[in-house]
């Protein structure tokens, strides 16, 4: 009988297809094998770090490189229970392994932007391309969805139960409509095939290895700090997110894989700021005389955002552990030594 998945969703599901015989042979190495879509990226290749702790792990990372670089894999390059391919998920994979994270996709609104029909195309067909993958294997599939599934969301916090408020013709809609396609596939792949599924819903995150120009607020900010540039505060400023550290964020999903819940799940630290709070922050933090300067933003940025975690406290037993004071600084370190730029002895 298959050990029912908890979801809440009320589906009654198949049993999952049989794995690999390799898995219950009895001179199989007890190794986890691990695919990593998009492990290349930001917060795939701390993922990777944590997964290669564990002796018992063979870490396999598709990526196209398309934002994510292998300089952020490199202590692992040669490593006998590691493997890099370079891969387009949108084209079909077939590798036997045991637990996939699907995490390929750009994240930055900039990136993603640059061509929607592409990363409309990564989240669907990659994703119908891992859910096949994982059939085919029987892998454990999880999903980096995101916070923006909820839109411009008028309820607030957001709770998984809500549907959002999203803009289905908008620029921002190759991510947002692209993710909740890919949450529905993947509930589909659940019910209709048994497969297990794991739903994350990550909120912004942060911390070393973001790309220094790839757009994002947090780095945009910290790299200006830096630089000794103004703080591009985009109009009109008051509107909200919430960082997680990438350490924290790493933890939750390892803990979603190896849980027996689906999700969807937030994963995010409600530390909520608006944008000129954030900007003070880095300025405090990191060059006082730097100045703050408004911006122009882009159609349908979401006014406020901000997890309610209960689900991941009650299921996962977890909660964020880093502030985001705390988490700027172990940013800064990292960005000063990519930019060659020291900080300034204390006069
Ligand atoms: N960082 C955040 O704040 C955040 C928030 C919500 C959701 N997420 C999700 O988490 C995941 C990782 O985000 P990140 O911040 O590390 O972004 P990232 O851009 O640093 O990493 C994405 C990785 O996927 C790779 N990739 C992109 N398209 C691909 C394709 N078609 N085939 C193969 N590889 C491809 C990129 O080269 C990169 O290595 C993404 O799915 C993103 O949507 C991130
Ligand atoms: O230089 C900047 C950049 C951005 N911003 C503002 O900062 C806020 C956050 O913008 P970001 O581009 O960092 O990130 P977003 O919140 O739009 O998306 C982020 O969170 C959701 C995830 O799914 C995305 O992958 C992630 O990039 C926006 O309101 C934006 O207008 C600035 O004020 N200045």
């Amino acid at each position: 009988m298959a050990q029912k998945e908890a979801n809440g969703n009320g589906a009654t599901t198949r049993p999952p297809p049989t794995p690999s015989p390799l898995r219950f042979s009895k001179f199989f190495q007890a190794n986890m094998r691990i695919l990593v879509t998009g492990g290349a990226g930001f917060i795939g290749s701390h993922l990777v770090d944590k997964l290669m702790e564990n002796e018992k792990n063979e870490v396999i990372v598709a990526d196209n490189f398309f934002t994510g670089s292998k300089d952020n894999l490199k202590k692992w390059i040669g490593h006998p229970r590691f493997e890099l391919i370079r891969h387009d998920v949108t084209e079909p994979l077939l590798l036997e392994v045991d637990q996939i994270y699907h995490l390929a996709c750009p994240a930055s609104p900039i990136f993603y932007k640059h061509n929607p029909v592409k990363t409309i195309k990564t989240n669907v067909i990659g994703t119908l391309n891992m859910l096949g993958l994982a059939k085919r294997v029987g892998a454990r599939i999880l999903l980096t969805s995101t916070s923006e599934v909820y839109g411009d969301p008028l309820e607030h916090p957001q709770t998984e139960a809500y549907w959002g408020n999203v803009n289905p013709i908008g620029v921002r809609s190759c991510y947002d409509e692209g993710k909740r396609v890919a949450e529905t596939l993947m509930f589909d792949y659940h019910r209709q095939h048994g497969i297990e599924i794991r739903i994350a819903r990550i909120f912004n995150t942060y911390g070393p290895r973001m790309n220094i120009d790839d757009g994002r607020v947090v780095s945009n900010f910290i790299a200006q700090a830096i630089r000794g540039e103004a703080l591009t505060v985009q109009k009109p400023g008051t509107q909200t997110r919430s960082f997680c550290y990438v350490a924290d964020m790493v933890n939750g999903l390892m803990k979603l894989m190896n849980g027996d819940n689906t999700g969807p799940i937030n994963i995010g630290n409600p530390g909520e700021f608006t944008m000129l709070e954030l900007a003070e922050n880095v300025k405090e933090l990191i060059n006082p005389e730097v100045t703050v300067t408004m911006t122009e933003n882009t159609p349908d940025d979401p006014r406020q955002r901000k997890p309610d975690i209960t689900k991941a406290k009650e299921v996962l037993d977890w909660e964020p552990k880093v502030v985001l004071r705390d988490g700027l600084v172990l940013m800064e370190d990292d960005f000063r030594e990519r930019l060659a730029v020291p900080k300034k002895s204390k006069a």
